[in-house]
């Protein structure tokens, strides 16, 4: 931000101040300092002249690295290139920055200038200067399907997000990762590290607090156990920052994930440290001890008495659990030669049991259990319940002593017990099975998710139709603004084409069409005058990554325009060449024709139009969803009968991954050791689009597929998770086969139609076989692994439920596979598909 501030203070000819007063309406305050974490503001109000030059230098046509500290930040993120490539001399940085954060539903942002998923105040303030054509600066927080279980993983692998070390030994006040300090100003702490960030900062070194509030860094690790008893209380700064359902996300998760549990070694009872097994013991218990923490602890398992090593009783829990070591006489440090269960008891329970009337002279050993009866060791006879008398009962709580429940959980009293008590969360997530699901951009993940919402959990809530809502009418923008952007570029080239055609008449043009040649710089991708200032207005918030800001706002006014930009013979005959625009998805068209409708007020989605929406959320990074699959719909029906499912109970948690999130070397895979398996998605009818790499070169995005899968699968996180491929789109895949031969595609370079006729094999059914096989061996050179393949159309719901129980039957298979019954499934799912194809191995 520095950097982008520097020069637009410089570029405007004054300060910052006073560049951002201009655009703030008037008696507005100025964002306090710490927030001006914004340099798109200042940005957009230069002059046209240094602004081009400044541009000029920030960025090459290519997608070369740019100087723009903003840009920069997201250009190692995003697997394209800047995807408007202006003419000559270069791109302007900010919409090549914006269609980075475009491209798939705006997953990258820039960390300097936007908050991530969370997005604050000033932003808004950014927004009012946009011209002519700004409609109101509502800034709307992208709130998704899983509101806080989302992220953006750019920013989490930034790796520069975080304070080194060094950093964090700064005094308080200081914000770690901005080094900002103002004594005053609250801060938020991470709960292992302690690292402290101010409101600007907290959610990019925090990312999306899978774990609470801690450093991205420390996400997996303990905390630190002086904070245990913060766990789940919300400060006011966080909410202030996130809306009332991401902090019940955030701080349920702090509270439940089970990195932020107990470790059993934390605890040492009677003299052993646990293992883990007893801690999910004594945690599952029908009375548990509350708010443990690690220590030293003694625990007599006839009468439930548990204590602190070397101090009276503290409490009683459910008796007779199997944790710990045995009960030794100085546990509790009496020195009464009073003894209970083996335990010398202190002064103060004896002075209890004697007002209780228990008759205890030295020497005395007595059996106590845990309904309170007590009998003197060897005499074979109950004398009476201690805690019976209220009285004693009374004596107990004045000497803080414990007495056990009236109704203890599991009496017959106790109507609730067991019924409603929950298992620990965090013992119920051991029994969730995790679903990464991953694939390149446009593969379907993002279908396939919110298919099994339907499917599986609850339907979109009101408030996740609004967001789906205001996807959809600011795609309309985006799809807009590819089509604009490549006519501009179309038009350049039949222009330039006819200038040096021409050179000996030396028609004069100037490549905008602006000037007195206007009449011979006239083509099929020429607009008119009305529609190119719209065309440059819309570009310009697009390369400044403000939609957000400006839709759905302004949606209903310039829906008519919208409507009649697509419809013009310029973008139409634009569209024409829409295998050339590697980011114009095929539902352009699908939301562009119902470009009015859409922009309306009262517009609704439809179940089609949410499938069809590129994303889940607007931010569209991480997000999860949890299901089990016994509340089947009757086309798993077969497949139950047929395996057998497994226990009702299991959950699954469907994580998808936005495929941004996977660069630099699929680190974010790390995070997920625990998955039980890996769902990669491929889009099959990918074989002749094009696909720009970081480097921003383009490449075929079926390439792109492969290298991605590559990489997931020789990621050594993930080397002994199953791995099921769904090869998706076969519908569209179809359709194409028989237009666009696979041989587009140099890995498919060997395929042979006539062998298909051959083996009296549709044409689309042996090619899919054929690229089944390829990523099969290709699995088979990496890992030693099985690949588990599957055929679908994630736009039919059915297929998404089969490929799910599917998936469900490799996961039992995994269990079991030592008794050799992989090569079961195997046959089962593949025998009718794979024993009639040529390429079966
Ligand atoms: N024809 C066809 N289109 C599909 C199918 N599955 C998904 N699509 C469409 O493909 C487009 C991209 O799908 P997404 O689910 O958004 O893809 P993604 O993997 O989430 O990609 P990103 O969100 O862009 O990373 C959407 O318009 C979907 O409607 C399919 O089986 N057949
Ligand atoms: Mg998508």
């Amino acid at each position: 931000m520095a950097s982008a501030a520097e020069e637009g203070r410089e570029a405007a000819g004054g300060s910052w101040e006073a560049a951002l007063r201009r655009m703030l309406p008037s008696g507005a305050p100025l964002p306090d300092e710490e927030q001006l974490d914004y340099s798109i503001a200042i940005g957009y109000d230069f002059p046209p002249g240094p602004r081009d030059a400044l541009e000029r230098e920030a960025l090459d046509i290519h997608g070369a690295p740019v100087s723009t500290t903003a840009v920069d930040d997201c250009a190692h993120a995003l697997p394209g290139g800047p995807r408007f490539n202006r003419r000559g001399s270069g791109d302007p940085p900010r919409r090549a920055q914006a269609e980075r954060a475009r491209s798939s539903s705006v997953a990258c942002v820039p960390a300097e200038s936007d908050g991530g998923a969370f997005r604050s105040g000033p932003r808004t303030s950014s927004a009012r200067g946009t011209g002519s054509f700004s409609g109101s600066p509502r800034r709307l927080r992208p709130e998704g399907v899983t509101c806080g279980a989302e992220k953006d993983p750019e920013e989490d692998l930034a790796g520069g997000t975080v304070a080194p070390a060094s950093a964090r030994e700064r005094k308080r006040g200081v914000c770690f990762r901005c080094g900002k300090g103002n004594i005053l100003k609250e801060r938020e702490a991470c709960l292992v590290c302690d690292a402290r960030y101010c409101r600007n900062c907290v959610l990019k070194a925090m990312g999306s607090m899978p774990e609470g509030r801690k450093c991205v860094s420390c996400i997996g690790r303990p905390i630190d156990e002086s904070k245990r008893s913060v766990l789940g209380k919300c400060s006011k700064m966080l909410s202030k920052l996130c809306s009332p359902l991401e902090i019940r996300q955030v701080m349920k998760a702090e509270r439940e994930c089970a990195a932020n549990q107990l470790r059993p070694e934390q605890l040492v009872v009677n003299g052993r440290p646990l293992r883990q097994e007893e801690l999910d013991e004594v945690l599952g218990c029908s009375m548990p001890p509350q708010k443990l923490r690690p220590g030293r602890y003694w625990y007599d398992k006839d009468s439930g008495l548990w204590g602190k090593e070397g101090e009276k009783p503290d409490r009683i829990i459910t008796s007779k659990l199997n944790i710990g070591g045995k009960l030794q006489a100085d546990a509790s440090n009496g020195n009464t030669q009073v003894y209970i269960n083996g335990r010398e008891i202190t002064k103060l329970e004896l002075k209890v049991l004697k007002l209780a009337n228990v008759q205890c002279p030295r020497d005395t050993h007595f059996w106590v259990y845990d309904d309170g009866s007590y009998e003197e060791e060897g005499q074979n006879n109950i004398r009476g319940k201690i805690w019976e008398k209220a009285s004693t009962r009374l004596i107990c709580s004045l000497f803080k002593l414990p007495t056990p429940p009236e109704n203890p959980p599991g009496s017959k009293e106790d109507i609730s017990a067991f019924s409603v008590r929950s298992v620990p969360e965090y013992l119920e997530q051991k029994r969730v099975q995790k679903l990464l699901l991953l694939g390149l951009e446009g593969s379907g993940t993002s279908t396939i998710f919110k298919q099994a919402k339907y499917l599986y959990e609850n339907p979109f809530s009101a408030e996740e139709m609004q967001n789906m809502k205001l996807m959809i009418q600011s795609s309309l923008y985006r799809y807009l603004s590819t089509l604009l952007e490549a006519r501009e570029r179309f038009e350049d080239e039949v222009l330039e084409g006819k200038q040096s055609g021409s050179l000996q008449s030396k028609i004069p043009t100037n490549g905008l069409g602006g000037t007195g040649a206007q009449k011979h710089n006239q083509c099929a991708y020429s607009i008119n005058q009305r529609l190119r200032h719209f065309s440059d207005w819309l570009l310009q918030i697009m390369a400044m990554g403000d939609l957000d800001a400006f839709f759905p706002a302004a949606t209903r006014e310039y829906a008519p325009v919208v409507e009649e930009a697509w419809k013009h013979p310029a973008i139409q005959e634009t569209y024409k060449r829409k295998n050339e625009l590697p980011f114009l998805p095929d539902v352009a068209s699908y939301f562009l024709d119902r470009a009015v409708e859409i922009s309306s007020n009262e517009y609704e989605p439809t179940q089609e139009d949410i499938l069809y929406v590129e994303g889940i959320t607007q931010c569209n990074g991480l997000a999860f969803i949890e299901f089990s699959l016994d509340d089947r719909s009757q086309t798993s029906q077969p497949y139950a009968e047929k395996f057998d499912c497994p226990h009702p109970q299991t959950k699954y948690q469907l994580i998808r991954v936005n495929s941004k999130g996977l660069n630099e070397g699929c680190k974010l895979l790390e995070m997920f050791e625990d998955v039980r398996a890996i769902i990669f998605c491929v889009s099959l009818s990918d074989y002749d689009q094009m696909w720009p790499r970081s480097s921003g070169k383009l490449c075929n995005k079926m390439m792109a597929s492969k290298d991605l899968f590559e990489s997931v699968v020789s990621h050594p996180s993930i080397r002994e998770t199953p791995f099921v491929l769904l090869l998706n789109k076969y519908d569209a895949f179809e359709e194409k086969i028989s237009r666009v031969p696979l041989t587009v595609c140099e890995w498919f370079a060997d395929f042979s139609p006539v062998k298909a006729r051959d083996s009296n094999q549709s044409l689309a059914n042996h090619a899919y076989y054929y690229i089944a096989v390829k990523f099969k061996d290709l699995y088979a050179s990496i890992s030693n692994r099985k690949l588990f393949v599957f055929q679908m159309k994630a736009r039919e719901r059915n297929t998404v439920d089969e490929a799910f129980k599917y998936i469900q039957e490799v996961l039992k298979w995994d269990d079991v596979k030592d008794e050799n019954v992989y090569g079961i499934l195997d046959e089962s799912i593949y025998s009718t598909e794979f024993s009639s194809s040529p390429y079966l191995k």
